[in-house]
């Protein structure tokens, strides 16, 4: 069973709002549809915003701990994300790949200290019957806070603890996390060694960058894989490119 993430900032051109990077979703498409031929494990997918999402949360101030009550603000955002999510699903389908959709708008909630709940009988069930889910960054309700982000990289882990992900994967822009000399950290265990050459995203991103990823990525049992997309069908080939998450 395999949880991979394509990140916002490879399917999207990240600095221009709404703006897919149709080139680099039809090869993630590829590798993901060159996978799914033959005798493949389970795959759920979950992408992140990129240039949708992130634009239309920074503008109504919303992040994972800042919520808003304003349903059209929710909606925006929301809305944003759906958008994308019928792009991806739109290249799998066109590939053979069985995907659909798990909006976690209606599915997910936080509770007032912040930790996420998601349910995920729809998506074992989903994967039972031979679909490959695909999930997204969203907005979700938050007790005491109205609704607030939930990022891709939550949903991985949250996704990977509770179906026992076999091999986690991040496929975003940058060949691994990077050192201070721009080479791949080829392991990261401990988040203080790497936290001085962790940053933001380059981009508007309210999710935390490549440091929120590493944290949430360490957090988890089992290790993961941070790679860009010329690394995809190798890891979807059960190699482990980029930086491995342990
Ligand atoms: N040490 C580092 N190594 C690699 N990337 C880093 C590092 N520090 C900061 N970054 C930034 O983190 C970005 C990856 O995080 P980002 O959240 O944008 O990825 P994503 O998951 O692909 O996109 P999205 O969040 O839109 O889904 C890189 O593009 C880079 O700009
Ligand atoms: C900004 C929104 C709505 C989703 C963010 O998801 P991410 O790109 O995985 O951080």
């Amino acid at each position: 069973m395999i949880v991979l993430k394509l990140g916002g900032s490879v399917i999207t051109e990240k600095n221009r709002a709404e703006t897919l990077d149709g080139d680099a979703l039809e090869r993630a498409a590829d590798a993901i549809a060159a996978a799914r031929a033959g005798d493949a494990a389970d795959l759920v997918v979950v992408h992140g915003g990129g240039s949708f999402g992130h634009h239309n949360a920074s503008e109504h101030g919303v992040t994972t701990t800042e919520g808003t009550r304003d349903a059209n603000a929710a909606l925006d955002i929301h809305g944003a994300m759906t958008t994308l999510n019928r792009f991806v699903l739109g290249r799998l389908l066109e590939r053979d790949v069985q995907a659909v959709p798990v909006h976690p708008f209606s599915t997910a909630h936080r509770d007032g200290d912040g930790t996420l709940d998601l349910p995920t009988g729809q998506v074992e069930t989903m994967l039972a019957e031979g679909f490959v889910p695909v999930l997204h960054g969203d907005v979700i309700a938050h007790a005491g806070a109205g609704a607030t982000v939930v990022s891709g990289d939550e949903l991985v882990a949250a996704l990977a603890r509770a179906l026992e992900a076999d091999r986690i994967g991040l496929c975003s822009t940058v060949p691994g996390v990077l050192d201070d000399e721009d080479a791949v950290i080829d392991r990261i265990d401990d988040f203080e060694t790497v936290a001085d050459v962790l940053g933001a995203s380059e981009a508007t991103d309210v999710t935390g960058g490549m440091a929120g990823k590493v944290q949430t990525l360490l957090d988890l049992e089992a290790a993961a894989s941070v790679f860009d997309l010329a690394s995809l069908a190798s890891f979807l080939d059960g190699e482990n490119p980029g930086t491995t998450i342990d």
